[in-house]
């Protein structure tokens, strides 16, 4: 059964860039989200080809900003703006929302705080996605503040927010910059070092082409595995790496290498704190 259906009310999302889309076309897949062109409205200023082919298929009103009819019987309004938008939209949405409206943020580093200044007593879940939601399989960690306790609030988020995959709650704010460097961010890691690794192929002599293609396979693979070994519990991601590595062989020569002087663990421990910093950044500037 969809899991948004009439009974939970109209929403609205407010930016429909890569995050926003993902979510629209989540709800708007009768399987998966149950959303339809009676029950939700997206605000949004430009009108990207994607966007323009996903709210024609649907029939769904897209607005250059929420007007006060639009407004009227908001159940639940979704945030996916830039953090460096959020003033301004704070003041363009001031007074026209519902007063009991849910206010769900996606906003790297908008705290729960500078939230309910924008939107004062409303509930409001913060909460941080990933771009693997775009099929389904992402993950996303969200908190409430003391408005959005009552558990209707967390399943009516929970509801639109698992379209994109699992769902996490937390109930320490603190933890949401962490979460936003290790799994908000984490998508690009990985493709970063999926990039690189077919650049080290072609370097070897592979054709490009070739390269990409081993370099995809060998990622997407290692993720299933990886997957499938946390699910069964039967090998986490350093028995799997054990795995593959003979003594006195190919991947322990390159492992020598990735390990040396810190390596690759201390990159990524640096690269993650640099990343929760910056969340925390574009949280205080708010
Ligand atoms: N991309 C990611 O991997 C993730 C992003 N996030 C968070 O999601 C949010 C959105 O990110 P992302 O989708 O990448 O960003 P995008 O820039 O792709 O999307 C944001 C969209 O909102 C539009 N917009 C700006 N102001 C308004 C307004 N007042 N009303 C309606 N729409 C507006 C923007 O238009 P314009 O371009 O004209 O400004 C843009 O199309 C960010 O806060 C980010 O921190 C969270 C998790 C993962
Ligand atoms: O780079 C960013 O700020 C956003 C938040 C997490 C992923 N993308």
């Amino acid at each position: 059964m969809p899991a948004n259906n009439e009974a939970t009310g109209k929403v609205a999302l407010i930016g429909a860039g890569r995050m926003g889309l993902a979510l629209a076309a989540g709800w708007l897949c009768a399987r998966r989200g149950g959303l339809d062109s009676d029950t939700l409205v997206i605000v949004e200023p430009n009108r990207s080809d994607e966007l323009a082919e996903l709210a024609g298929k649907h029939g769904i009103k897209v607005l250059p900003t929420l007007t006060k009819s639009a407004a009227a019987g908001l159940d639940r309004v979704v945030l996916a703006v830039k953090p460096q938008a959020l003033p301004a939209l704070g003041e363009e949405l001031g007074g026209k929302l519902p007063r009991n409206a849910l206010i769900i943020s996606i906003l790297a580093g908008a705290g729960l705080i500078g939230l309910g200044r924008l939107f004062p007593g409303h509930p409001i879940i913060r909460a941080m996605p990933n771009t693997p939601g775009s099929i389904g399989k992402g993950i996303t960690v969200a908190i409430s503040n003391i408005e959005a306790d009552p558990p209707h609030f967390r399943a009516a988020a929970d509801a639109l927010l698992k379209v994109l995959g699992s769902v996490e709650w937390v109930e320490d704010e603190r933890m949401m910059d962490a979460v936003t460097a290790v799994s908000g961010s984490g998508p690009a890691y990985v493709f970063l070092m999926c990039e690189a690794l077919a650049r080290a192929g072609e370097a070897e002599g592979l054709p490009a082409e070739l390269a990409e293609k081993l370099a995809v396979a060998t990622i997407a693979g290692a993720g299933a595995l990886l997957e499938d070994g946390h699910k069964r519990k039967t090998a986490d991601a350093a028995a799997l790496r054990r795995a593959v590595t003979s003594p006195g062989g190919t991947t322990q020569a390159a492992l020598d290498v990735m390990m040396a002087g810190g390596g690759l663990p201390m990159l990524v421990r640096n690269a993650v704190a640099a990343a929760e910093r910056q969340s925390r950044k574009l949280g205080s500037a708010l």
